[in-house]
């Protein structure tokens, strides 16, 4: 090995100094960019601005403004080239195979890093990018055969040699040769590392499975199913970043990117992904922001949080059984269909058309009216449609106005008062009759989803006459009560906040997303059918990438019937389901102990092992608290990093934050404002979905707290958030899943 040594040393020492010249040349380059950039900006100020008032010197403007992005986009570039340069100088690469191409001779030598790495000069590629296509072969196959998907198609041949690479501030630390897919100890020693405050890239030790699901490129709906701290977000956000890539072809580019997340917390914790690995961030927006956006602000719909509180703090009460019913039945398919059959009721038999009169004379019938908006042979949305029968009525009406105006004014020139001001008398009479008349063709021709939402629930006969054939919970009534009393209240609940939207974005469609060509939903299981069929009205012609975890469901029963629904809903002409069944994120102890809370069969999990979880009981809180106090400090002396106090609600959160903060440093994390930092923090269990920390301590898992099947998904959730160790405290009897 010392003369292999001897030649990646001297390899790493030849990369470290063709970066260091590419790098600065390309400064050099900046800084002659730089100046054209602003000779380009004040020729186009100095000569051609004067001119755009000019239409015949507009061609010179566009000229002028092209050569600005020119150099813009040119200098951009140059910045980025640096930026990528400076990010890989202290770890050019990681990973290095040997592969001989079919009948093309020896083997050669492809390293693998973040970014590429080509001398100019010599045009010798020293380091390939990660999302390369040779690349694949680096987290696919052990030596032997393989192969590889090229743009010319499938190369096949040889990998001779696999070696993986820890270098930091650019010194060699180890290599090792491996011949099992990505040598277990480097996952061993990553996944041993402290949790830090926001997710990390993975490139370095990709697995097999992610991979595959990282560069598909074949479906246009990817779904994945993946058990807790399988790698999902992770995978979705190499994903884009691949996407990106690939996309320099295809033009795809960050602003055509979207990602569905969660909450913010966990917008902010994967923030600092797509950079790290060299990309610009795509928007993250959360259900509730799209709502936001779609209604403009006339109203705002509760949070998911506010809701998951509500359903968790009364899930034991007949009122959070009868929330949690209504929530489910209201993002159900069969509630789609009746919403489409009010759709279809609105338009046959609840406008309001009514005959229009202009100056005494009919312009046009009632059922003349009705027959042209059912004959709309064009699919417009409703509102839009009425909208074109209202224009085209004042097109009617237009030519008319004059001849109305002169019989106005001989109206008041014949009544008595009025002498002096006949004619700006006439124009107010003639501009309020206008009015008026706008105001009795809005009736018909302006649709308002909420009023018509609102008439579902008041009125029992219409709800029931549309829901005929269809199966409905048995406390129907309880439900369209309930929910009718909320809405005169001016209550949205984010229950129906799907609905709402639903109705809008049919009645009178949209353009808020044109640009966004691939969507990416994380945490999949916590949207239902209804919502999925917003996103498909949202992002009609995207590609979907949606992950989700059945088993992180908390107030609904696990349903793996969940992708089959998505497919049917987004149908999408080439969609398929991928697994990923081992989890990475805690222990193996943990990993085990959470599954038996689920009572499930063991799954595959990355063998680290640790402690085994504490169970802690109490004889009173006070002494709990005593308890936690004391475990956290000595944890965070140990050397863990985060650690989190899981509580079941988040008032609980507070009330346990507000104890603890007398005694010890301890941040309260908010659903909204909160983010992961270092140290001691309290966090609602619920909101920590998709977070993680090296070590959770549940609080109060006695059986009065947790014994519902709802109880049981929170707590496993709480303790999939556990790296390396987990410590569960609790008082008086325990809870019957541990
Ligand atoms: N191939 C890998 N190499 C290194 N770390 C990995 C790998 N795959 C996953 N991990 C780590 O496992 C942890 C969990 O990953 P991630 O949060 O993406 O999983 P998830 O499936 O979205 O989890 P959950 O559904 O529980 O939120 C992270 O710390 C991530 O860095």
């Amino acid at each position: 090995m010392n003369g292999e040594k001897q030649k990646e040393l001297a390899y790493l020492e030849e990369t470290i100094a063709v970066i260091q010249k590419e790098r600065a040349k390309e400064l050099a380059k900046q800084s002659k960019q730089k100046k054209k950039v602003i000779d380009a900006r004040r020729d186009m100020w100095e000569n051609a601005a004067p001119f755009s008032g000019d239409f015949a010197l507009l061609t010179e403007m566009n000229q002028c403004l092209l050569q600005v992005n020119q150099e813009t986009a040119g200098y951009q570039n140059t910045v980025k080239q640096i930026e990528d340069y400076n990010s890989i100088i202290d770890t050019p690469y990681f990973g290095r195979f040997d592969f001989a191409e079919e009948s093309c001779g020896p083997g050669e030598k492809i390293y693998i890093g973040l970014h590429t790495v080509t001398d100019s000069q010599t045009h010798q590629v020293y380091v390939y990018d990660w999302r390369a296509p040779i690349a694949s072969i680096f987290y696919r196959y052990e030596p032997g055969r393989a192969a590889y998907n090229a743009p010319a198609g499938l190369i096949h041949g040889d990998l001779l040699l696999k070696r993986q690479y820890k270098i930091r501030n650019s010194k060699l630390i180890y290599f090792f040769d491996c011949n099992r897919m990505i040598n277990d100890e480097m996952l061993q020693e990553i996944l041993s590392c402290n949790a830090s405050v926001k997710m990390k890239n993975i490139v370095e030790t990709i697995q097999k499975e992610q991979d595959l699901i990282i560069r598909n490129r074949d479906h246009d709906l990817l779904m994945v199913q993946g058990v807790a701290g399988s790698g999902k977000t992770s995978i979705a956000l190499h994903r884009i970043a691949f996407l990106l890539y690939d996309g320099l072809k295809s033009k795809l580019a960050s602003h055509n990117i979207m990602i569905i997340s969660p909450n913010p917390i966990f917008s902010r914790y994967i923030s600092d992904v797509l950079p790290g690995l060299g990309e610009e961030n795509v928007e993250q927006a959360t259900f509730e922001d799209i709502a936001a956006r779609v209604f403009a602000d006339r109203f705002r719909i509760e949070t998911r949080a506010m809701q998951l509180e509500s359903m968790i703090y009364s899930c034991r009460t007949n009122q959070g059984n009868a929330r949690r019913q209504s929530a489910d039945f209201k993002g159900s398919k069969t509630f789609v269909k009746i919403l489409d059959r009010l759709l279809r009721h609105y338009a046959r038999h609840m406008i309001p058309f009514a005959d229009v009169y202009y100056d005494g004379l009919i312009l046009e019938t009632r059922q003349q009216l009705k027959n042209r908006f059912l004959n709309n042979k064009t699919g417009i949305p409703m509102a839009k449609q009425l909208q074109r029968i209202e224009n085209w009525i004042w097109q009617k009406v237009h030519p008319l106005q004059k001849k109305r105006l002169k019989k106005i004014e001989k109206i008041v020139a014949s009544s008595e008062g009025h002498d002096l001001e006949i004619r700006s008398f006439s124009r107010l009479m003639s501009i309020k009759e206008a009015a008026s008349f706008r105001k009795r063709l809005h009736k018909f021709t302006r649709v308002d989803y909420l009023h018509l939402y609102e008439r579902l629930f008041d009125q029992p006969k219409l709800f029931f006459k549309l829901s005929q054939g269809l199966d409905l919970p048995e406390n129907i009534e309880q439900i369209l009560s309930s929910t009718r009393e909320g809405l005169q209240r001016g209550q949205v609940h984010y229950e129906d906040g799907a609905p709402l939207l639903y109705l809008k974005l049919r009645m009178e469609g949209h353009n808020l997303f044109p640009e966004i060509q691939q969507v990416v939903i994380d945490e999949a299981q916590d949207y239902a059918p209804l919502q999925y069929e917003v996103f498909k009205l949202l992002f009609p012609e995207a590609k979907y990438t949606v992950l989700g975890d059945i088993r992180q469901t908390i107030e609904k029963e696990a349903d793996p019937s969940l992708y089959d629904d998505i497919s049917a809903i987004l149908d999408k002409e080439k969609s398929i389901t991928l697994q990923l069944n081992k989890a990475y994120r805690s222990s193996y102890e943990i990993n085990t102990f959470a599954q038996r809370l689920l009572g499930l069969e063991q799954n595959r999990f990355f063998e680290r092992h640790d402690k085994e979880p504490l169970i802690v009981p109490n004889k009173t809180e006070q002494s709990m608290d005593r308890a936690i106090r004391r475990a956290a400090s000595d944890f965070l002396g140990q050397g863990f990093e985060s650690v989190a106090i899981l509580c079941k609600t988040q008032r609980e959160a507070e009330r346990v934050y507000h104890k603890l903060k007398e005694w010890i440093p301890v941040k309260l994390i908010h659903p909204q404002e909160g983010k992961v930092e270092k140290g001691l923090s309290v966090i609602a269990s619920y909101i920590s979905k998709g977070l993680e920390f090296d070590v959770v301590m549940v609080y109060g898992a006695n059986k009065g707290n947790y014994s519902s099947d709802l109880d049981k998904k929170l707590l496993y959730v709480a303790c999939t958030r556990a790296l390396h160790r987990l410590a569960i405290y609790y008082t008086g009897e325990k809870c019957p899943f541990i």
